[in-house]
């Protein structure tokens, strides 16, 4: 379970609070305004960004002092998720160790995650070579070798088509099933929201709201998110 206990988010001006918890599994979509705070959620969160106050914990333990390496976190960002002197293999490699000196068990890991989302025999090839769609697939493998049990998406598929995007949420939905991952992903499109979480924390007016179920605040919204839906 994630836990974000009275949370007090401070930068310049900006304030953002949050106190409330994510059960294990679930899969929750954080929308909300430009600038709401939504991408400063997730950092704090992953901890590259600390809270004046409140604490961030996961089963229980206290990660508010941790560093980034050492809380149960993976992350992919909207983009530079690759590095472009790297070939794919090299990409997802970083994962399982960032020196990339892999032993014959990593490479297979590596070739593993990279056939399990599609592009089996892609590994040799730079991101240069690789289409948006395919890069997407490089870097989501990166976060399946490391096997952390809380993702963090920022808007990591928002370059992409409509279709291909919406292959991407569910294979990242079915990579979150099947290893009982819990989610937290930003996104602007409600749809995206819809086919992939379960649970919608709305993020407006300094308040990150408690997660609800995502079917019944679209079927019966508040006044809050009707406002933002527009
Ligand atoms: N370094 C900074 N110093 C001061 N304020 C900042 C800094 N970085 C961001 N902010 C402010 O923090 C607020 C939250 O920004 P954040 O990027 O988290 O919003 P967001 O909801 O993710 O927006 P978007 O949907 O546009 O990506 C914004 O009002 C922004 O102006």
């Amino acid at each position: 379970m994630l836990t974000l206990e009275a949370l007090d988010i401070r930068q310049g001006d900006f304030r953002l609070r949050a106190d409330w918890s994510v059960a294990a599994g679930d899969r929750v979509a954080l929308i909300g305004p430009s600038g709401a705070g939504k991408s400063t959620l997730l950092s704090v969160v992953a901890g590259f960004f600390a809270a004046a106050s409140g604490r961030v914990l996961w089963d229980g333990r206290d990660l508010t002092g941790a560093a980034p390496g050492e809380r149960p976190v993976a992350m992919l960002f909207q983009d530079g998720n690759l590095f472009p002197h790297l070939t794919a293999a090299q990409n997802v490699g970083l994962g399982i160790r960032p020196d990339l000196r892999l032993a014959p068990a990593d490479k297979a890991r590596v070739a593993e995650a990279l056939a399990r989302v599609g592009l089996e025999g892609y590994g040799a090839r730079k991101p240069g070579a690789l289409s948006g769609g395919q890069q997407s697939r490089v870097a989501l493998a990166r976060v399946l070798v490391q096997s952390r049990p809380l993702l963090l998406l920022d808007e990591p598929f928002s370059a992409l088509g409509p279709a291909l995007r919406a292959e991407m949420l569910d294979l990242v939905a079915g990579l979150c099933a099947e290893k009982g991952a819990t989610l937290l992903m930003v996104s602007h499109a409600p749809e995206d929201a819809q086919r992939i979480a379960d649970r919608l924390v709305l993020v407006d007016e300094g308040v990150a709201e408690a997660p609800v179920a995502t079917a019944e605040a679209f079927a019966r919204p508040s006044d809050r998110l009707r406002r933002y839906l527009g």
